[in-house]
């Protein structure tokens, strides 16, 4: 568990993120391995099937660890209290207001004084492969040129101040030279890059064009190659 005078502020140091979906099984022995790795931090989320039960008995097993544990809050049903952040991703690339602001205006006018506003960090999330759910979801435009897409990025961190940009290609490999070309536009966001990770040579490409790469689905389908993406945080 984090303390809490530096919750917020831990992001900044982050290199490396393991993603875990509540709704895909992962044995304690494969667990013990990712929580063990070395990794800055366990982000719970997905895009679907994930609940309250399910939720739950994923931070409860990570608990057992002392690596930090945040949600990616994708479905207010699946708030869970007790992880050490809550990141709230806003996609900046779909014209359905429902997943900018729409959402987010009824979760707090539900959750009200509830809230911990330091423990939320939000996501400005630009979403880049047209055939993942999320893009689906979200009805993102993922046909954007490299310019495009840092003028979005550049939204983030100039006119709305977010800790982070998610460039956003889950499930495939991307474009590292958009990824650069947003990284290169920052001045104060935090880019954080996933999708197609899946060995130590793509995430050291990745990691070579951003600041936090995130590793997700190479989790369930081949851990040793999963847990080969943390030597980026020795060698970058
Ligand atoms: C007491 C207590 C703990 C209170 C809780 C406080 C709290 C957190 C209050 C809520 C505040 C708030 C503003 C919440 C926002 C609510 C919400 C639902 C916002 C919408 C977020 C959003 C844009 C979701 C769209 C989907 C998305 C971007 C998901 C992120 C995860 C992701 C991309 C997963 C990868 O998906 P993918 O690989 O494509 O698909 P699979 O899952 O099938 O692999
Ligand atoms: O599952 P992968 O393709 O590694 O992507 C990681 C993450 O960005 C998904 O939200
Ligand atoms: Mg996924």
């Amino acid at each position: 568990m984090l303390e809490e005078c530096v919750l917020a502020d831990s992001i900044q140091s982050w290199r490396h993120v393991f993603k875990l979906d509540p709704d895909k099984e992962l044995n304690d022995e494969a667990l013990d391995a990712v929580c063990m790795s070395g990794t800055d931090a366990i982000m719970v989320g997905g895009s679907s099937g994930v609940t309250y039960e399910n939720t739950v008995d994923l931070l409860s097993r990570v608990r057992r660890y002392e690596v930090p544990c945040v949600l990616e809050v994708s479905d207010l049903e699946a708030v869970v209290p007790g992880f050490d952040l809550y990141m709230i991703p806003m996609v900046l690339n779909t014209s359905d207001s429902n997943w900018i602001m729409g959402q987010h205006q009824r979760a707090i006018e539900q959750f009200g004084y509830m809230i911990p506003w330091d423990l939320l960090v939000t996501e400005g999330y630009i979403v880049l492969n047209g055939d993942s759910t999320v893009a689906k979801l979200t009805s993102a435009d993922t046909s954007l040129s490299a310019s495009a897409a840092a003028s979005y990025a550049q939204i983030a961190d100039k006119l709305m101040h977010l800790p982070i940009v998610y460039v956003e290609y889950s499930g495939v490999f991307g474009d590292m030279e958009l990824v650069q070309q947003i990284h290169r536009g920052m001045e104060r966001s935090r880019v954080l890059y996933g999708g197609g990770i899946v060995d130590k040579s793509t995430a050291l490409q990745a990691a070579a064009v951003c600041d936090t790469i995130v590793v997700g689905n190479i989790i369930y389908r081949d851990l040793a190659k999963a847990l080969e993406t943390v030597a980026v945080k020795l060698e970058v």
